[in-house]
């Protein structure tokens, strides 16, 4: 790796964007103002609703976003970027506005979970930094609330780290896992940045060092208070589970005895075995970990064969993302400033219809009944509009029309909050972790149970205001006369 007396996180971007930039500063471009919108256009894992995560370190990225002495040098080595566009970029700041979700916020599938308004560079230069930390934190926030949905109310640790995508993955993964519904994680710095609660037991090569079970066992139990024995490493029936027995009961008050952890063979025969065992010995509370490739459908699968596990330890599968390594959000411009120096919506059409997007700068609000504060569904609007002054709201399908229904007696909540304005910060809470977990267990309650089972969910409604769904059809019609008319030209 080369070493470089700075860095900085203005190069983490495609090189595309910075080639924009640079046809935008050289046309004139460059401080037009646009906005840019992300949204996902499918939940993650087939899931019902996914849990946004990333604000955090997403206002971190552009409240620091400078390029460096070593980047503007570097650029000049492996680009023909002119002098006066590097001098641009040494004197680049972000001075765009943004709104966002809160982390947290239960979201759906095709409504912007961040909008950027700014110079046409500066949103441009960001996409990919932005994305990366969205996609990414989104995805297993989303992973970990699915576990969480099988499990009840069984502890849930993340052990992920060793395995996941390098170092910042499994510390900003296990962030999100904490507020997607995990009750700690066994990264000890993520415990320490992020004021997670952390756990850990002990690994088989600590068994293997001793040569027995017992060995191991008294040992750890003469060095610690808490203790969780690990009872496979020879044979869990017949050494491990008798070994933590004897040694709990040797130790008496010296030691809390925790409880017994088994990380391969059949997990629900031995947890019955196991928990026989232990009730015999008079260690009614002494609870059963379980690890070893986990997941959301083999933990459910495990609690419908009766398993008699009290805390699941959940590493690979969750902070890799297993079963769906991406999420797919995207950041589309919404609308560009005119000659008039006017903010007009602007679109893009796809052979793929939805690949299509929806024009304008718009606000998401969470349409919620008053009579029992359940959710009704999202309903997109421009962000001109505001639909607290209505007494209706007639709510329909974006492509099925005749899915709709009038909403009256509702509250509406919008969902996208201002954290930066021209630049300054103005979201400037930082809610600790334990306040956005909260809150995003608050915000998934409202969501009837049939959007949040984990087989084949109904789908949240997630619908267009009028005049927002009117303004896409009329954009698709202009920018078709649009093409036909070049083309018709083209012809003659
Ligand atoms: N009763 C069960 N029903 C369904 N799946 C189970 C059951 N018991 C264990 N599993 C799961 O089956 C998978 C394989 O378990 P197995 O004990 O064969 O692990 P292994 O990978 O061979 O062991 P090791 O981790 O030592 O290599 C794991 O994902 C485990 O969580
Ligand atoms: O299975 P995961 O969900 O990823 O949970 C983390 C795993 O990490 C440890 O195993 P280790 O890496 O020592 O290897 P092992 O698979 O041989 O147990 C632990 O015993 C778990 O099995
Ligand atoms: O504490 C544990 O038991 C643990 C932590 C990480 C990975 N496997 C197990």
């Amino acid at each position: 790796m080369n070493n470089y007396a700075d860095d900085s996180l203005a190069l983490h971007t495609d090189l595309y964007e910075i080639n924009m930039m640079k046809t935008y500063w050289e046309t004139g471009k460059a401080e037009q103002r646009a906005v840019f919108e992300v949204y996902f256009r499918k939940h993650p894992f087939n899931n019902g609703y996914a849990i946004f995560t990333g604000l955090e370190r997403v206002i971190n990225y552009l409240e620091n976003l400078a390029f460096s002495e070593t980047d503007i040098a570097y650029l000049r080595e492996v680009t023909d970027y002119p002098e006066e566009f590097l001098d641009y970029l040494k004197n680049f700041k972000f001075k765009g506005s943004v709104r966002s979700m809160l982390e947290g916020e239960v979201c759906f599938a095709n409504e912007p979970l961040m909008q950027i308004e700014g110079t046409l560079a500066e949103c441009q230069l960001i996409e990919t930094a932005i994305l990366n930390i969205i996609n990414f934190q989104t995805l297993i926030a989303t992973k970990a609330s699915r576990v969480r949905n099988v499990c009840g109310d069984d502890k849930l640790s993340e052990f992920g780290s060793r395995r996941a995508q390098e170092l910042d993955a499994s510390l900003w993964g296990t962030r999100a896992a904490y507020i997607g519904g995990f009750d700690s994680t066994s990264n000890v710095r993520a415990g320490k940045l992020f004021d997670l609660p952390i756990s850990g037991t002990h690994a088989h090569a600590m068994v293997q060092a001793f040569r027995s079970d017992y060995d191991a066992f008294k040992s750890y139990a003469k060095t610690h208070k808490d203790c969780v024995f690990l009872v496979d490493t020879y044979d869990t029936l017949r050494s491990g589970v008798p070994n933590a027995i004897r040694v709990a009961r040797e130790m008496g008050d010296q030691i809390n005895f925790v409880g017994v952890r088994i990380d391969s063979g059949d997990i629900t025969y031995l947890s019955k075995q196991i928990r026989q065992m232990l009730d015999e010995a008079g260690f009614e509370d002494a609870i059963i970990v379980a690890s070893n490739d986990l997941d959301e459908k083999t933990i459910l699968n495990l609690k419908m064969q009766g398993a008699k596990i009290d805390s699941w330890g959940v590493g690979t599968q969750l902070i890799t993302a297993y079963d769906q390594p991406a999420l797919g959000a995207v950041y589309k411009l919404c609308a560009i400033e005119d000659d008039n120096g006017e903010l007009v919506p602007t679109m893009k059409i796809s052979s793929s219809p939805e690949k299509t997007t929806t024009p304008g700068k718009k606000q998401v609000w969470r349409i919620m009944r008053n009579s029992d504060g359940k959710s009704e569904g999202d309903y997109v609007t421009f962000d001109t509009e505001d639909p607290r002054e209505e007494d209706s709201i007639f709510m329909f399908h974006p492509t099925y029309h005749y899915i709709n229904k009038t909403v009256k007696n509702f509250t509406a909540r919008p969902v996208l909050h201002t954290i930066f304005q021209d630049g300054v910060l103005e979201y400037d809470v930082h809610p600790d972790v334990h306040t956005i977990k909260q809150y995003s267990a608050d915000s998934l309650d409202l969501l009837w149970n049939e959007y949040k089972r984990m087989l084949n969910p109904e789908p949240y409604p997630v619908d267009l205001s009028q005049d927002l769904y009117d303004s896409k059809v009329a954009s698709i019609q202009a920018i078709k006369k649009r093409v036909n008319a070049i083309k018709d030209n083209e012809e003659e």
